[in-house]
């Protein structure tokens, strides 16, 4: 059926590679495993951040752009970066999807309402994008924008969040345009777990004002307890207790964030409720939504690579995650193509949901173990694609310890998945997406080392453990994840596909 040998493709989500240090859990966990393939495996540092993979210079990567390249074989100009050359250009201007809204905007009086994350963590959105967005609505003279802020403290340190509204409310003064009139944390705007009371109190506080009530942004911040991720709704009000900033009939709404998965709920929820009063919608790039809403930017083609190649030579191929990560070794392995391909067969992994990652760090990585096991067994699957969430989603909260017992979960699931692959005689590629779990602390304050779940820039490793008997080489020279692809079709005895740029690693 293949000309090559079957295999395992395993993407440890958030596996960057850093020296050992007070900051890096995954160093300091007791992986007697990995540890053994990293020694005696032909291994490669593979780049997963900034133009490698198609983002800006020095960006940390994320879960979409890294499992789009691994797929394509290429790097992928990034939604980030598409937003970026339109805002340098100086096209912003002269947006064709922008300028009628705003003119009209200006026509009728109306207000344009801004809604997105504000930090510079550069994987959902980029403040900055902010002081060009007013710039210009004060060039087309909309008589007023009103800011609904989200605060992060995940992709950023926690505790910034002060900082990043200071800096919009400076972009507004330059402007002469516009002020903040909700904050909200992402874990209510960016919910994406499907819990739609979340998104329906961050809605609540964007079209009602409902939210605690404050007269201005800092007292907002003030109030809150719970950290940057989890700021309850706060609404700006007048002197007489109203409101600044609700959205009304024929006003205008922009979200900013240019990644779509964690806005989209919230999008989805505002538009049903909003269109039908005559108010217009614009994202920044192209969302998964299911209203349709006009971007500012168009995303970049990223289809043409492995799941095209594999669906030519009639492969099949199995996906597995838990549902965190799903639709990352599906829509996005497959260059955000949603069309059933019939050689595929997707499992997402469900399980106790939990409450907060940090109390069961081991996730439910043993059903997705047993189900790559079980994939693995198969003759019919001559590739198995899974991805193993735990180190990135735990990483996420900052907790070192949990982080530590998240990767030493992770390496027992690598052993099984190993021990199973050998069996049935299939080698098995490791790749991290991006860096987390290296770095657990980041310096803010002036140095002063702070809790830290975010991505970073590190290159990640890429291990290959062979089948029982096959010959492979030693890897030479740098590595990117456009090399994933073309070293998968490669092992499995299939050419490259005409678009990718990488080569094969092995
Ligand atoms: O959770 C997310 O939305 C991002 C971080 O904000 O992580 P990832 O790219 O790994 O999905
Ligand atoms: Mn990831
Ligand atoms: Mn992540």
């Amino acid at each position: 059926m293949i000309a090559g040998t079957p295999g395992v493709l395993l993407v440890l989500d958030g596996w960057g590679h850093a020296e050992p240090g007070e900051a890096n859990a995954i160093a300091a966990a007791a992986t007697p495993w990995l540890d053994h393939l990293l020694e005696t495996c032909p291994t490669v540092l593979a780049d997963a951040s900034g133009t490698a993979v198609g983002l800006l210079p020095g960006t940390v990567g994320n879960s979409e752009i890294g499992h789009m390249v691994i797929g394509a074989g290429r790097p992928v100009p990034y939604d980030s970066v598409l937003v970026q050359e339109e805002i340098s250009s100086g096209r912003l201007g002269s947006n064709e999807a922008l300028t009628p809204v705003l003119a009209r905007l200006a026509a009728t009086g109306r207000s344009l309402h801004l809604i997105g994350l504000c930090s510079d963590g550069m994987i959902h959105a980029d403040v900055h994008h902010l002081q060009e967005l007013l710039r210009v609505a004060a060039r087309f003279s909309v008589p007023a924008v009103h800011i609904h802020a989200v605060t992060d403290g995940r992709d950023v340190a926690n505790g910034t969040a002060a900082a990043f509204l200071g800096l919009v409310e400076s972009y507004a003064a330059e402007a002469g345009l516009g002020g903040v009139a909700t904050v909200v944390g992402r874990g209510y705007a960016l919910d994406k777990s499907g819990d739609l009371r979340l998104t329906e109190q961050a809605a609540l506080a964007v079209m009602y004002g409902k939210g605690e009530a404050v007269t201005e942004v800092q007292e907002a911040l003030e109030l809150n307890q719970r950290g940057d991720e989890w700021m309850p709704p706060s609404v700006v009000t007048d002197a007489a207790g109203r409101p600044v900033g609700v959205v009304e009939e024929g006003d205008a709404v922009l979200f900013t964030n240019f990644r779509s998965d964690r806005i989209q709920q919230l999008a989805d929820h505002l538009h049903e409720h909003l269109a039908p009063r005559g108010v217009t919608f614009l994202s920044l790039a192209q969302y998964d939504t299911r209203a349709s809403i006009p971007p500012l930017v168009h995303r970049s083609d990223a289809g043409g690579g492995l799941a095209a190649r594999l669906a030519a030579h009639g492969v099949r191929s199995v996906r597995i995650a838990e549902a965190e990560k799903f639709e990352h070794v599906t829509y996005y392995l497959n260059g955000r193509d949603p069309s059933p391909v019939p050689v595929e067969e997707h499992v997402k992994i469900s399980g106790e949901a939990a409450p907060d990652y940090k109390v069961r760090p081991e996730m439910n990585i043993d059903k997705v173990a047993e189900a790559v096991n079980a994939a693995a067994r198969r003759d019919d699957v001559p590739l198995v694609v899974a991805n193993l969430a735990n180190i990135d989603v735990v990483g996420h909260t900052g907790h070192y310890e949990a982080t530590r017992q998240a990767t030493e979960h992770t390496d027992r699931a690598v052993e099984s998945i190993c021990r199973a692959a050998r069996a049935a005689g299939r080698w098995v590629l490791l790749v991290g997406d991006h860096g987390n779990a290296e770095k657990m602390l980041i310096a803010a304050d002036g140095g002063t080392p702070r809790p830290y779940g975010g991505h970073t820039t590190h290159p990640v490793p890429a291990v290959l453990v062979p089948a029982d008997g096959q010959e492979v080489r030693r890897p030479a020279g740098p590595a990117t994840l456009a090399d994933i692809a073309p070293s998968v079709l490669s092992l499995l005895g299939i050419d490259p596909a005409p678009r990718m740029t990488g080569r094969p690693l092995w």
